[in-house]
């Protein structure tokens, strides 16, 4: 999936502009950004739900106007209308025969992994519920690219694994995902790459390896004897650091390397290391954006 300076405005409202991304066949790729940033607007464009006001795109190497690339995609929209008194289980059987036909004990057991009560009539569903018989119908007939909202909302901490582990096998069997998420933690386990959205503007693509390399680590060591300061200052990438009789304590920046390296000529009884905190650097791109967007707009209103 390939786009060049996709723009949609509803009106005078911008709802995303000049989005130049690719996503590459066989990835899990995370679309991150608050309410409001523009992932839903992407994916309607990529699914030619709206059309967009300028720029390109192609899907499974395809035009998203073609009819033929439906059957190939599975979507899972953000708001789910299911309503009606019709069965869960038959909406589904009626949604695979439209899609050429899904075995039974395939929605079964999908069914069963995600722990989806199918008997209920889909006015009935519980949000969880329907979320889950979104994700069935998405996941059914096994497309090659699968497309989805906020996929994660409304299921409880199990099935979100369960889910990421479906995720997983995607991707195992060379196929494709698109996942939108306003929570970086959702997405990170199973992502290759990241987007991060805001504003109707992509404002970062980073590997997930990279972005943990990023990452801020709080980290700990004890020895079996007190050590001198002096071994622990100015390594590269460690900052705040505080040494108390046998404890060091500092922040690293990216790689631990150096301080590992300079804890080895001592004695080492105990060492603590916190998880690197991705959240901390989703909202520093945030921060930056805005940054950014007050400076352009000082820069406006400057006498010329
Ligand atoms: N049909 C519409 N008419 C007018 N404005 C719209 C419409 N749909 C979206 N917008 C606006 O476009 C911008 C992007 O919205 P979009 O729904 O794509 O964001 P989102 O990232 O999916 O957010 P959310 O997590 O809330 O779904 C927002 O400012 C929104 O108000």
């Amino acid at each position: 999936m390939q786009t060049e300076g996709l723009t949609k405005f509803y009106g005078e409202r911008r709802g995303l502009e000049d989005l130049d991304l690719e996503i590459r066949p066989g990835e899990v790729f995370g679309y991150l950004g608050p309410n409001g940033a523009g992932k839903t607007t992407t994916i309607r464009l990529l699914l030619d739900i709206i059309r967009p006001t300028r720029g390109r795109m192609t899907v499974l190497g395809g035009n998203p106007r073609d009819p033929g690339l439906r059957s190939r995609i599975g979507y899972l929209p953000g708001e789910l209308a299911l309503e009606g008194r019709e069965r869960a289980r038959d909406y589904l059987d009626f949604l695979g025969a439209v899609r050429g036909g899904v075995p039974r004990g395939r929605v079964e057991t999908l069914a069963e992994r995600l722990d989806a009560d199918l008997s209920a009539r889909m006015g009935k569903l519980s949000k969880g519920n329907k979320q889950k018989v979104g994700l069935i119908q998405a996941f059914m007939h096994e497309p090659e690219f699968l497309i989805l909202d906020e996929p994660t909302s409304g299921l409880d901490p199990l099935v979100q694994q369960e889910f990421l582990a479906m995720v997983r096998e995607v991707r195992a069997s060379g196929r494709t995902v698109l996942m939108s998420s306003h929570v970086l933690a959702e997405v990170e386990d199973v992502s290759d790459r990241v987007g991060i959205v805001r504003g109707g503007r992509l404002v970062a693509v980073e590997d997930v390896a990279a972005l943990r390399e990023k990452a801020v680590r709080r980290v700990e060591f004890h020895f079996d004897a007190p050590v001198p300061r002096g071994a622990f200052e100015n390594l590269p990438g460690v900052r705040d650091l505080r040494v108390e009789g046998a404890a060091v304590r500092c922040v690293i920046d990216g790689r631990p390397d150096a301080l590992v390296k300079a804890a080895a000529r001592f004695t080492v009884v105990h060492m603590v290391s916190a998880e690197p905190d991705l959240e901390e650097i989703f909202l520093t791109y945030y921060s930056e954006e805005e940054e950014e967007a007050r400076h352009a707009r000082a820069g406006v209103e400057e006498p010329a």
